[in-house]
């Protein structure tokens, strides 16, 4: 693609499927007062999560920063444990990126939720060593549901778009985990009492 048109595609708004449009009923998220306060590290929601978990050999060690409103950043070093084509990015590595940018708005929100729809566009090559810059916030709610978007820029907050995503991320309680998870590693993170700490910060009423 040529440099004019890469421009054109960074510029277009992503063509997302309707149900990631907002119903007419949707409201403004809201920044629930004890969210960390902008600029603050997140931390990882789980040690083992292959986003954002410091005890995850294979992870990507994503560390998310809350912003002002219902908005984070995030950066991502692409390795070359992450290439798909020959010295570029795996487009699914640089998916989870963004959806684990996506889902650290939780922490803002003060909501438990998980990725009900995940729509990327990949609007230019990412290549090995890169930092991506990863951007992303909240645009509306509605009952359950939480629509948000991401963008990720290559080198700085300010570099050329190289993806964007457009998400519907849904509320669960912490029930669809317990029910969900394999027993093994849901008894390890009810044991630990530092786990039991990061998954109430999610919850308004725990
Ligand atoms: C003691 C243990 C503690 C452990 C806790 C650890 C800490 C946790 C903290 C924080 C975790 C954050 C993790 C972030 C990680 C990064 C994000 C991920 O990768 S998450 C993983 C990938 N995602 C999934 O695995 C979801 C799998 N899907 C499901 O489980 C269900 O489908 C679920 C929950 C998403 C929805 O199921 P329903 O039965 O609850 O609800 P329904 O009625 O189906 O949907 C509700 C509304 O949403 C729409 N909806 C659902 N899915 C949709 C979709 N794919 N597209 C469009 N609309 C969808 C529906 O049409 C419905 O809309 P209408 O209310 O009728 O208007």
């Amino acid at each position: 693609m040529s440099n004019d048109n890469r421009q054109e595609a960074a510029a277009r708004p992503p063509s997302g499927s309707a149900s990631l449009i907002p119903p007419p009923d949707a409201t403004a998220p809201v920044r629930h007062p004890d969210a960390p306060a902008p600029g603050e590290l997140l931390g990882s929601h789980y040690e083992h999560c292959f986003g954002c978990g410091g005890l995850q050999p294979h992870g990507l060690h994503l560390e998310a920063r809350a912003r002002e409103g219902v908005r984070v950043t995030a950066e991502f070093t692409v390795r070359p444990a992450h290439q798909g084509a020959p010295g570029l990015a795996h487009g699914g590595v640089l998916a989870t990126a963004l959806d684990e940018t996506l889902g650290s708005l939780n922490w803002l929100l003060r909501v438990i939720a998980v990725t009900g729809r995940l729509e990327t566009d990949f609007v230019r090559p990412v290549p090995v060593d890169s930092v991506l810059h990863l951007d992303a916030e909240v645009n509306a709610v509605a009952g359950r549901k939480i629509y948000c978007s991401a963008v990720g820029r290559i080198g700085s907050p300010e570099g050329p778009v190289a993806v964007r995503a457009s998400a519907l991320f849904i509320e669960v309680k912490v029930d669809h985990f317990i029910d969900n998870g394999r027993s093994e590693e849901i008894q390890a993170v009810m044991a630990d009492p530092d786990q039991v700490r990061r998954t109430r910060a999610f919850e308004v009423n725990p």
